[in-house]
């Protein structure tokens, strides 16, 4: 390859000299050497913040692996599980340790952990250069660890400076510091990189503390669920994508992310409950699959609110499907087929009774209409989302993190599908007019929800906002991918049949591995060698259904870290680890609580569902970023013969 003269003297201010660009050479040439860094990937959190970051914490059992690994044979396993409490939750067990211990006993201890906690993260460093240790290091720390990595305690020439050290550390009073920092130095070295491949947002508790969570991590990527991309719309300024995500969150009683997460405002709409809603309501509105004991006023308030902004959602979604008819959600317009003096409502030609009569803000001359009342709420609830600092840092991290589909180290990332035909052929969607399918399809979806975000023309934002609903609900969304989100009939007809969501033909051809075959070479992987990594779906572990499928081409990992779908799978969720040896697919045991996991050093070990090996290990050299470090070093060496012969000067 040959290059421009006037980059290699671009490039010059960076290497100024033959020695600047001679040592960046090396540094490089050795970093493709090493073992690739190793990814995770987790789907499906839907809100469970406290398994998810267990998970991350104990970097689904590896930390635990290399506990055994180092500490074979010297620990017991009741010291060893200690310390893996200590690594995954160092503040709050040092605390537990303070309480527990005299002074002098808990400074032994903290120099028996400083020890111990120096061979491990020695451990979890080996495969890395010393600058990206040394990156890793949390502030204040750089120095002090990066010594004790380096050195040998059993060297007797280095033992006095070695234990000068710890005794300082613990001498200045620094010590429980030093054990947090080393404790997140570990967690940070043994998951590289992480993956996520959508719904953190649903009925869980804590979405907005997952969120926080992924923002402290230093490198992560997100592919968006269906869920994800309700909150994106409902942030950006659709009102049926935020009257739908309050509506879910309120139907499992989850008012911690709406109040305590982001601050909402929830008052217009508890005041238009207890004004159109005070009367009975039908059991399909109340709460489901709330653990902590709420009292009976609140359930009863909660369900309330629930039907108030339901009926906002179906009337906005009622006039999003005649504003676009383009998107096909006509067969939404249910409100339209309401007939109140009958008590029931006609769904695809059949008529069926209503459960719920009571709707005194329904026009049946104007079905989709809000009332004055419903309209100041949603213009109130509007002001809140758009004043929500937190929420609104949130969605910009999903937007600018976040994509339809990932393909990365030869795997190809998405939550839900591809859509398809039943004969196996990509389907078209038309978007803006044109026919688009398999991955323009994913693409052009992909711009319209940066269009969402970033747009400055109201037109266009408003267009790209409509795409988003449709991405959360819609037929043909490669988030959904089902027949229609049943989310009337669920509320309003007992008919079990109402309620079915069929499925995309991608759930039964991605069994196929002919199909992955074709949706892998679509988006340009070979498709020897590369996986697809699917989520959305739960597995149905308890039914015999396995994650792995097409010959091991697709990976599905919804295994239900969220409780309300382990009933379907059986356990508590998958993660897939992928590191230079090759793929490890582990299924999680249910998590009891943070508290429980500090007090008693319960830990949520996994097993090991699936194993593909590598012949050889994966180098740096062989991932992506590997490819972009031999085009670095091609251009550094193109400036080091620049140098010599003299068409660049050094500096
Ligand atoms: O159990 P609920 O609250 O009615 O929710 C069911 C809805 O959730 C969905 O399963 C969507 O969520 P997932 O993306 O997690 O599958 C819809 O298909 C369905 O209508
Ligand atoms: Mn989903």
């Amino acid at each position: 390859m040959s290059y421009d003269l006037e980059y290699l003297k671009l490039l010059s201010k960076q290497y100024p000299s033959v020695d600047a660009v001679s040592t960046e050479i090396v540094n490089l040439s050795a970093i493709i050497l090493l073992p690739k860094g190793t990814e995770h990937f987790l789907a499906d959190i839907h809100g469970e913040d406290e398994a998810f970051d267990h998970v991350l914490r104990n970097a689904s059992g590896v930390v635990k692996r290399k506990i055994d690994d180092v500490f074979m044979g010297t620990l017991s396993e009741a010291e060893k599980k200690s310390l893996a409490t200590l690594v995954y939750y160092p503040r709050e067990k040092l605390e537990l340790e303070k309480a527990a211990r005299s002074d002098q006993s808990l400074a032994a201890w903290h120099e028996v952990m400083m020890l111990q906690l120096v061979q491990l993260c020695r451990q979890a460093a080996y495969k890395y250069t010393r600058s990206k240790v040394r990156k890793a290091i949390p502030e204040g720390f750089q120095y002090i660890i990066e010594e004790l990595l380096h050195e040998n305690e059993d060297d007797p020439m280095k033992q006095g400076y070695y234990q000068g050290i710890l005794d300082s550390l613990l001498d200045i009073g620094r010590a429980e510091d030093f054990i947090v920092a080393i404790a997140e130095l570990i967690r940070k070295l043994v998951v590289d990189h992480l993956h996520i491949i959508g719904d953190i947002y649903d009925r869980g508790k804590g979405a907005h503390l997952v969120m926080d969570t992924l923002r402290r991590q230093h490198t992560v990527d997100i592919q968006w669920g269906n869920h994800d991309v309700l909150w994106i719309g409902a942030a950006c300024g659709s009102d049926v994508c935020m009257a739908d995500a309050i509506r879910v969150s309120l139907r499992y009683g989850n008012l911690e992310t709406l109040q305590e997460g982001y601050g909402l405002n929830l008052s217009p709409l508890v005041r238009l409950a207890l004004d159109k809603y005070s009367g009975s309501y039908a059991p399909t509105f109340q709460v489901k699959s709330k653990e902590e004991v709420l009292e009976e006023k609140d359930l009863v308030l909660l369900s309330r609110m629930q039907k108030a902004i339901a009926i906002i959602q179906l009337k906005l979604e009622g006039q999003l499907a005649l504003r676009r008819p383009e998107l096909g959600l006509g067969h939404r317009r249910l409100l339209e087929r309401v007939d109140l003096s009958r008590g029931a409502v006609e769904i695809e030609g059949a008529w069926y009774p209503l459960l719920d009569k009571v709707l005194p803000t329904l026009d049946p001359a104007n079905p989709y209409e809000l009332t004055a009342e419903e309209r100041d709420v949603v213009e109130k609830l509007r002001t809140s989302f758009d004043h929500a600092t937190d929420l609104q840092k949130h969605i910009r991290f999903l937007v600018d993190k976040g994509g339809m589909y990932k393909v990365f180290n030869g795997n190809l990332l998405y939550h839900g599908g591809i859509p398809m035909t039943e004969a196996g052929a990509f389907e078209t969607f038309k978007l803006a007019g044109k026919a688009l399918k398999g991955k323009a399809l994913l693409d052009r979806f992909d711009d319209c929800v940066r269009s969402a975000y970033y747009a400055q023309d109201p037109e266009e934002k408003a267009q790209a906002l409509d795409v988003v609903w449709y991405l959360w609900c819609g037929e043909k969304s490669p988030l959904f991918g089902k027949s229609k989100m049943a989310t009337f009939e669920r509320y309003f007809v007992e008919a079990e049949e109402t309620h079915k969501e069929v499925k995309n033909p991608y759930y039964a051809l991605r069994e196929d591995e002919d199909v992955c075959v074709r949706i892998l070479s679509e988006f340009g992987l070979n498709a020897e060698t590369s996986h697809i990594i699917n989520g959305h779906v739960p597995v149905k572990v308890v039914k015999g259904e396995m994650p792995i499928k097409a010959g091991g081409k697709l990976i599905t990992i919804d295994g239900g870290l969220s409780k309300a779908y382990q009933k379907v799978t059986g356990i508590a969720g998958y993660t897939l680890i992928f590191n230079s040896q090759g793929m490890h697919l582990v299924s999680h045991e249910p998590f009891e609580s943070k508290t429980r996991a500090v007090q008693e050093d319960l830990d949520m070990l996994p097993t090991s569902v699936f194993i593909e090996k590598h012949l050889t290990r994966m180098l740096v050299g062989d991932t992506d970023n590997g490819a972009l470090l031999k085009k670095d070093i091609e251009a550094l060496k193109a400036l080091l013969q620049a140098y010599r012969d003299g068409r660049v000067r050094e500096r």
